[in-house]
């Protein structure tokens, strides 16, 4: 259910009219349903307890890195949901926001010894490990510590995600993981490092795919590798299948996530039962943008119309630097008018006032607009505020999350004038 919807030719979020929020917030701002969070996760909640398991055998890991505001993390967080992080940064974020360090998995090809030693300090789930020297390197920095650090390997399956090349990360061409042919010999050295002590198996094959067929391929192999792991007396506690359900920007058809943890859970249940294990194996999930994509719109003012011989131009504020998906991925964003109007609509290019011919949100749609009037660029809940830059020198946008026909102001503008206030002036 979508939780932006007409009432009376106006666009709301929940009980909310859009306007209300131009009015007090002003514009470009990211505006957030909290309802549509907490549907968004309880979808994966609700799917893992009908499918018998607790707070002991599935743990959602929310991707930071698709919607980092605190206070979205705070939800998730009184929700029981656990994070994945690439980033110390995004660690900080996760104990700024009351998330329990024990419930964090830290992802990502390139950890720093200064991150590895904030995790490590927090006691942080689990690394999942993408090489050999980064597995060394962790060792290393735990010994220094005095700790032991948890480990799983992201085991690159090399399936094909079949989704946008830039953001396929399982095929044996992506940096991400390390091959699954040579999982096995690095798995023996973990086991035989001191400070590292292996507790799981990790994958994350790209983001934004509609079937769940590949992740189930991606399952199986990483069970043939449990298996094998098993045999050798290296015991696998929990099995992290990533993220990457995608959602509807324009008319996709994305698998039910409840449909495809029923699918998932029926698989592991079987394999479980064929192999007469009874140890638990924990099952973790890594969703980003299934739970916040369609959860948040940008929200924009039309600053001029354009007319051309070309083309038509609604030029709005914002841009490629507000939302960049469009510009790096030729992403479809759904646009709407907040007011609908009486009369016919002209076709339009939606951009920015960056200077770059890239600068553009929406190509070609059909609106009913004047000048003045508020756009929202839909479907930007994930990856939009947490991929923003201040090109330009463009202060970031606000953020407000609605609750019913409540707004609260999650992170205000960004004033130009912040943005150089630390910059020096060579004496
Ligand atoms: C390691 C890892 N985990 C989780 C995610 C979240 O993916 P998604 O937003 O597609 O669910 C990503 C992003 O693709 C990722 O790189
Ligand atoms: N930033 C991408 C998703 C990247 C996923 C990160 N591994 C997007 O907007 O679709």
């Amino acid at each position: 259910m979508s939780h932006f919807s007409y009432r009376n030719g106006v666009l709301c979020a929940e009980n909310l009219p859009l306007t209300e929020i131009a009015q007090r917030f002003g514009t470009p701002t990211y505006v957030y349903s909290k309802a549509a969070l907490l549907e968004n996760y309880g979808a994966y909640a609700n799917a893992c307890k009908k499918h018998g398991r607790d707070d002991k055998t599935a743990l959602i890991c929310y991707s930071v890195k698709s919607n980092s505001n605190l206070a979205v993390l705070n939800l998730l967080a009184k929700q029981g949901s656990g994070f994945d992080i690439v980033s110390g940064g995004e660690l900080l974020r996760v104990l700024a926001a009351g998330g329990d360090p024990r419930k964090v998995i830290f992802s990502g090809v390139g950890k720093s010894r200064e991150e590895m030693r904030l995790a490590l300090s927090h006691d942080i789930l689990c690394f999942n490990v993408e090489s050999l020297p980064e597995l060394h390197r962790l060792n290393e920095v735990a010994a220094e510590l005095g700790k032991q650090a948890p480990i799983s390997l992201r085991v690159n399956p090399n399936v094909d995600a079949k989704t946008h090349p830039y953001i396929s990360t399982g095929l044996k061409e992506n940096k991400f993981g390390v091959a699954f042919e040579e999982a096995l010999d690095i798995y023996r050295t973990a086991a035989g490092l001191p400070h590292i002590r292996v507790t799981g198996i990790d994958c994350h094959i790209g983001s934004q795919l509609l079937d769940d067929a590949p992740l189930l391929e991606a399952l199986d192999k990483l069970i043939e590798l449990i298996d094998t792991l098993s045999n050798e007396g290296i015991a696998i506690h929990h099995l992290d299948i990533g993220g990457g359900i995608g959602i509807v920007y324009d008319q996709e058809l994305p698998v039910a996530v409840g449909d495809y943890l029923g699918r998932l859970f029926t698989r592991i249940d079987a394999w479980r039962a064929a192999r007469h294990d009874k140890a638990p194996i924990t099952i973790l999930f890594e969703p980003g943008r299934s739970i916040v994509g369609n959860a948040g719109i940008l929200l924009t003012e039309v600053q001029y119309l354009k007319h051309g011989d070309a083309k038509n131009f609604a030029i709005v504020d914002a841009a490629m630097n507000d939302l960049m998906r469009p510009a790096m991925y030729e992403a479809w964003h759904g646009v709407q008018a907040v007011r609908q109007r009486d009369g016919s609509a002209s076709t339009y290019d939606v951009v920015g006032p960056v200077c770059e011919s890239g600068d553009w949100l929406a190509r070609e749609r059909a609106l009913n607009i004047a000048q003045g009037d508020l756009l929202a660029i839909l479907s930007a809940g994930a990856y939009g505020m947490t991929m923003s830059s201040n090109y330009n020198t463009r202060g970031r946008a606000a953020e407000v999350i609605v609750d019913g026909a409540a707004m609260h102001l999650v992170r205000p503008r960004e004033l130009p004038e912040q943005l150089f206030a630390q910059e020096k002036l060579l004496a």
